[in-house]
């Protein structure tokens, strides 16, 4: 996981050495400032040297203000890296969720999803710049102390040193430790991050069903065990750093008796003693620095452990190495003994055969839960067939590029989802690169060009957040009208024309109507009074595709699809 984590560095190399060397030298002057103040203690203030004593300050001074320059070096561009490190992680990480097929979504909380994009980046990106840098400098700044407090005095520095296996061992335990802690707590707060996002895309339902107290004791539940999670890592990160600096003292103590004593007997000068407590300070300092980065190692690496759960996701539905690109397809799809199934038990499409004309509009009623959504769905390949094969003009669709046979279906819903922004910009969805007046134009064969002149700024008012300003059916026609400027040459309509007043449906059927002229058009209807002029009417029961024919025909059967009629129609009448 190492490896991989060292590789982000790469487009990055020149400002990680910049950032590296300016480190370095950092941490040579701090293990140089010792030294010259033995120097002035025992050579030159016994023989009253004052001009150099002066000389010496002033060039400590000089290298004091280069060390400070080199520190904010160290530091604004250690964050660069860092927040550069982190920047691509999210790209990418952003880039595979696109990817990722409708399936990956049917089982991952948006909420999840979104706290891996940022929280966990963030720690991601602070581990990227503290990381390497903080632990080479530690490793460089105490072997660079101890061997000068060797060379001062060996006894005095081996003392110093026996310290080093008790906190090795401190030091593992509180990684463990802290690893698990992060872990729950990240686990804890994409808990949280989920269920906002639930309540806050959902309070209208919350609101009418007054349902806030629930939604907050479910939200307090996930809350506390966030609070529960977090106190617990920071209760074994304080036991960490006071156990770390407990025995930091402790080191500085045993050194200062230890060196009066040593001092006392002549066996160590006054500077040696002051020089040597002050590298017994320097020694602490990477102790520090692993601490500090105790805390946030096992954060950043539970954080990139998850990110690389994600990125280990293939999406499921690929393109084949020699897919083809199409160009216009004319229509004509053929559905040859289909198996579909969601979860890989149970059969939601079974033997399914179909073929439809280039330019026929074929209407699919059924029960609820029948599977006319899936038939659907199958076709922009959302998922892949089990068993069987579809093929478009003669293609199957796994031969196809997802992009270009997804540019060839156009899909209006009955649930809109529309972008917060404007109103030409939700138009302009169906084609990136379309003129004002091809917007225009969109917006008049839906019906909408009389709604948009009435709105205060027109086609660049604001439609709220997922079209929140809008009536449902101005949203309808919004999607009518992105699907016109997409003008593909196969259309899905997913119950287009439910929950509209007659009048809202009557033009929106007319723009439907128009929008499906020279098309390829499949409907999934509940209302069959929008459909009798449909080419075909597919019934699909929970046993497959009952009974195929016009509206007329399956009439006269007097079978499925003559009782579906004859029950909606009781239903108009009552
Ligand atoms: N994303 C999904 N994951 C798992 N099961 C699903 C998913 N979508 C639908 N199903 C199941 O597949 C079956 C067929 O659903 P589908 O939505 O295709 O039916 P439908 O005929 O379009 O129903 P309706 O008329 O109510 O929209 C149902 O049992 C449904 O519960």
């Amino acid at each position: 996981m190492l490896k991989q984590f060292f590789s982000y560095y790469k487009p990055h190399k020149r400002l990680f050495i910049i950032d590296f060397s300016c480190a370095v030298f950092v941490a040579i002057l701090e293990l140089a400032f010792p030294v010259a103040v033995q120097w002035l203690i025992d050579e030159l203030l016994p023989n009253g040297e004052w001009d150099k004593i002066v000389t010496v300050s002033i060039l400590l001074l000089a290298v004091y203000v280069l060390s400070t320059f080199m520190q904010f070096i160290v530091s604004y561009l250690g964050h660069k890296l860092g927040i550069n490190i982190e920047t691509d992680m999210r790209e990418e990480l952003f880039t595979h969720v696109q990817r990722q097929s409708f399936r990956f979504f049917d089982n991952t909380k948006t909420g999840h999803i979104m706290s891996r994009i940022t929280n966990d980046l963030f720690d991601i990106g602070e581990l990227a710049h503290h990381g390497p840098e903080d632990f080479f400098i530690a490793i460089m700044t105490f072997t660079g102390a101890f061997w000068i407090m060797f060379t001062i005095n060996p006894t005095l520095a081996i003392i110093a040193l026996v310290i080093v296996p008790l906190l090795t061992v401190l030091v593992t335990y509180c990684n463990i430790a802290m690893n698990k802690a992060w872990h729950r707590m990240y686990h804890n707060i994409a808990d949280v991050n989920a269920r906002v996002e639930d309540a806050v895309s959902g309070v209208r339902v919350v609101q009418s069903f007054t349902n806030e107290d629930f939604e907050l004791n479910r939200f307090n539940q996930d809350n506390g065990r966030f609070r529960k999670a977090k106190i617990k890592a920071y209760k074994v990160m304080a036991g960490t750093h006071s156990s770390i600096y407990m025995m930091t003292r402790f080191l500085t103590l045993i050194v200062l008796v230890v060196g009066a004593w040593l001092s006392f007997n002549g066996s160590l000068s006054y500077g040696e003693l002051v020089s040597f407590v002050l590298y017994t300070n320097v020694l602490i300092k990477p102790v520090d620095k692993i601490s500090a980065l105790l805390e946030l190692y096992p954060k950043g690496m539970a954080g990139f452990r998850r990110f690389q759960e994600i990125l280990a996701k293939e999406p499921e539905i690929k393109n084949d190495p020699n897919a083809m690109e199409v160009d216009k397809l004319t229509g004509n799809i053929r559905f040859d003994h289909v198996d579909f199934s969601y979860d890989g038990h149970q059969q939601v499409l079974e033997n399914i055969n179909l073929q439809i004309t280039p330019g026929e509009t074929v209407a699919f009623v059924g029960p609820s839960g029948a599977g006319k959504t899936t038939i659907c769905s199958l076709i922009p390949r959302f998922y892949d067939v089990n068993n069987g094969s579809i093929s478009i003009d003669d293609h199957d669709i796994r031969n196809i590029t997802k992009k270009s046979l997804r540019s060839q279906i156009g899909i209006v819903q009955q649930d809109v989802f529309l972008f917060t922004g404007t109103v030409r910009e939700n138009i302009a969805y169906g084609k990136q690169n379309a003129t004002d007046e091809e917007i225009m134009l969109a917006a008049k064969k839906a019906h909408l060009d009389q709604v948009i002149a009435d709105l205060p700024d027109g086609y660049d008012t604001q439609i709220g957040e997922r079209g929140l300003k809008l009536s449902g059916g101005q949203k309808q026609r919004m999607a009518i009208a992105r699907t016109f400027l997409k003008n593909p040459p196969i259309l899905i309509l997913d119950e287009a024309t439910s929950a509209l007043d007659t009048e809202t449906e009557r033009m929106i059927q007319q723009s439907l109507d128009q929008l499906a002229e020279n098309r390829t058009t499949l409907v999934i209807a509940h209302r069959l009074a929008t459909i009798k002029d449909a080419d075909r009417v597919v019934v699909v029961t929970n046993e497959g595709i009952a009974e195929q024919g016009s509206y007329q025909k399956l009439l006269a059967m007097d079978a499925v699809f003559a009782r579906l009629h004859k029950i909606q129609y009781e239903k108009n009448e009552d």
